[in-house]
């Protein structure tokens, strides 16, 4: 607080008195919870690491005499390493993603976690066979027959099972494993139901923090605020969080109504992020949800926003937005527009951004199997590691010209060139060498006159010289011999060629990938890092970038949850819209409207929205009259 007491009053501080509220909230006795209502760019990180400061200053001492710590749960594993960083790396304060934090509240009740198995599975057993009963064959039935199969074995094994396994960042594909969802609902249902796990919860964590609150698990959030209801002489919950920025289905729609009676429920006003046109803009989209509007930074700069619109079947979109990018550079007087790594793109999905960036082909068939998909998008498949981080670097390396490098990597990762291999070789390690360079030589040959090889090309090449390991995934695709090799090919080929899905094992997803051209590699590595300036419209949260560019175009978008046709009046609401918004649910175009507010709201100095539709002059017409934008910043854009 003394970094709030010495700030210079330059008008910018009046949230600070946010911050005092939430130490006087950590600092009662008894504990008082609370609710921060806070919109985009308030500084929700800010305060939540101000509160842990507190925390550190005042309860240390008395938290680690009774062996007890703070319990912050946040949405990314870069957001956990953020905070932890900014507390330096105080062990008092466990930070931790939602999946690794109710991990180590069930890990080790084995029995309990059986019991409540056998009852879930027995369950989904007999939901889908009540509707495989009613089922009129085909596709679904088969589908069910299939998954019945597999749930019943999985019921049949768990007595043996002596101890459940999870792992927060991986497939957990074992038979004593749990999968993501499961751990989250066992986690609820043990707080929500055991006083064993809730007194578990409030000892080891008397504090539990909250960031993002607006997107945890509904069901797991209703138990964390059961428990807080049972017992608030000794635990105490703080929920950080903006829910106009609920993005996810799963979290619980009502938060922060209903809030019981001694919580406290401070609000910020500032936005200290955006310019003011940005702010004016964020707030109308807000005005027909709440009431909660912002001020900008009295140093705040205008600002430029612009809505542009185009045809949805215009042939080439990427010239289009670069040619709109041009137009903004022009516009907002800042030449930096016209470098596309300095400038946002937010597109609505992955497979768009796939599409646009050329890696489609062999990101499709691993993103279809559901144990690949997470580490399709964070990067951490392994089968996927050995071509991006081995071949890949390897592979530019060379047509760099760069032999340091390429020496480099093999003495890195090449068994050819491990410490046991040479040691082995004892004086023919010359040989060795030989061996390694022969064996980049035979990779690099699949370059040769200006090629590009298939994934399955480089996996057969590196397979035959040992060149580096292959991961497990790959292995059984790796040792078929030519002959078996043409056939699994053929056979993808017909499957493919049927849109055969039958049967598909997770080994057929591997083989389809592996058909495609390595020339996707770059583009796909260039993504999951967050070098590209694509984005999605959820992967940007929390973030900030000083020009952004929203892509809006439902034509391209799979799909039916986000509708931006008819947030902007040009799509008639169906009956089923009409029915949900009188019984008080989720709608699509309410998700769409929170899904724009947060990515107009990343946008630090100009934001540029571009509009695909089948009607432009509507969207025009209806976003003037509904006093989102000005006339002079809407333009229909024909090419
Ligand atoms: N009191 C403050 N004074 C100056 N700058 C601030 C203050 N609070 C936040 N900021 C800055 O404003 C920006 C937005 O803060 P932050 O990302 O924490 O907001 P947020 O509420 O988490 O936003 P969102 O929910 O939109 O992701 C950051 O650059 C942060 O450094």
């Amino acid at each position: 607080m003394l970094e709030v007491a010495l700030a210079v009053d330059d008008g910018n501080n009046i949230d600070a008195k946010v911050d005092t509220e939430i130490s006087t909230c950590l600092g009662q006795k008894p504990p008082k919870s609370f609710f921060l209502f806070a919109g985009a760019g308030s500084g929700k990180t800010r305060s939540l690491v101000q509160a842990l400061r507190f925390i550190q200053k005042s309860h240390s001492r008395r938290l680690r005499l009774h062996g007890q710590r703070v319990g912050v749960i946040t949405y990314t594993n870069k957001a956990c390493g953020e905070i932890t960083h900014r507390i330096g790396f105080d062990p008092l304060v466990e930070v931790s993603t939602i999946h690794s934090f109710v991990w180590t509240l069930i890990q080790g009740f084995d029995e309990d976690i059986k019991a409540w198995l056998k009852v879930e599975l027995e369950s989904e057993i007999a939901d889908l066979k009540d509707k495989q009963a009613k089922g009129r064959g085909g596709k679904a039935n088969i589908d069910r027959e299939k998954s019945i199969e597999a749930k019943t074995r999985r019921l049949a094994t768990l007595p043996d099972i002596p101890k459940f396994t999870y792992n927060p960042n991986g497939d957990n594909r074992g038979r004593d494993s749990l999968n993501h969802s499961e751990v989250v609902k066992i986690a609820s249902a043990f707080l929500s139901e055991k006083p064993t796990m809730q007194r578990l919860l409030i000892t080891r964590f008397p504090m539990l923090l909250i960031d993002e609150s607006q997107d945890t698990n509904k069901m797991l959030m209703e138990a964390f605020l059961s428990v807080q209801e049972k017992y608030s002489a000794e635990f105490q919950l703080g929920l950080f969080g903006d829910t106009m920025q609920r993005i996810y289905a799963d979290g619980k729609v009502d938060l922060g109504h209903n809030l019981p009676a001694d919580w406290a429920t401070p609000t910020k006003k500032m936005n200290h992020r955006c310019p003011k046109r940005v702010i004016t803009l964020i707030n109308n989209l807000r005005a027909d949800v709440d009431n909660q509007e912002q001020i900008p930074r009295t140093d705040a700069e205008e600002g430029i926003v612009r809505f542009f619109i185009l045809r949805a079947d215009i042939a080439d979109k990427m010239t289009a937005e670069k040619l709109i990018a041009e137009k903004m550079a022009t516009i907002a007087n800042d030449a930096t527009w016209n470098k596309p790594e300095e400038v946002k793109t937010l597109i609505l999905e992955h497979h768009m951004a796939a599409k646009r960036m050329g890696f489609y082909e062999m990101y499709e068939p691993l993103y279809r199997d559901d144990t690949l998909r997470i580490g399709l998008l964070d990067g951490t498949l392994s089968g996927l590691k050995f071509f991006v981080n081995r071949v890949l670097p390897l592979v530019e390396a060379k047509k760099g010209n760069d032999s340091f490098i390429v020496a480099s990597i093999v003495r890195k990762h090449s068994p050819l060139l491990s410490k046991t291999t040479l040691k082995a070789a004892g004086d023919k390690q010359s040989m060795q060498i030989q061996k390694a360079r022969e064996a980049v030589d035979a990779l690099w040959s699949l370059w040769k006159e200006n090629k590009t090889p298939r994934f399955i090309d480089i996996l057969r090449n590196v397979t035959a010289t040992g060149l580096f390991e292959i991961p497990e995934s790959l292995q059984p695709i790796a040792v078929r011999s030519d002959e078996e090799q043409k056939l699994a090919e053929a056979e993808i080929a017909r499957k493919m060629a049927a849109n055969d899905r039958e049967d598909e094992t997770i080994l057929d997803n591997w083989d389809q990938f592996l058909l495609t051209s390595f020339e996707q590699a770059k583009p796909y590595v260039n993504y999951v890092t967050g070098k590209a300036s694509f984005d999605t419209h959820q992967g940007v949260k929390g973030l900030q970038f000083p020009r952004v560019m929203v892509i809006i175009d439902d034509s391209a978008a799979r799909g039916f949850l986000f509708s931006y046709d008819k947030l902007f009046g040009v799509k008639e609401r169906t009956r089923n819209d009409f029915d949900n918004e009188k019984l008080g649910k989720e709608t699509g175009i309410a998700r769409t409207r929170r899904l724009f507010y947060v990515t107009c709201s990343r946008s630090e100095e100009s934001l540029a929205i571009v509009a695909y539709s089948d009607y432009p002059q509507r969207v025009s017409e209806n976003v003037i009259n509904r006093g989102w934008f000005a006339e002079s910043e809407v333009e229909i854009i024909s090419v």
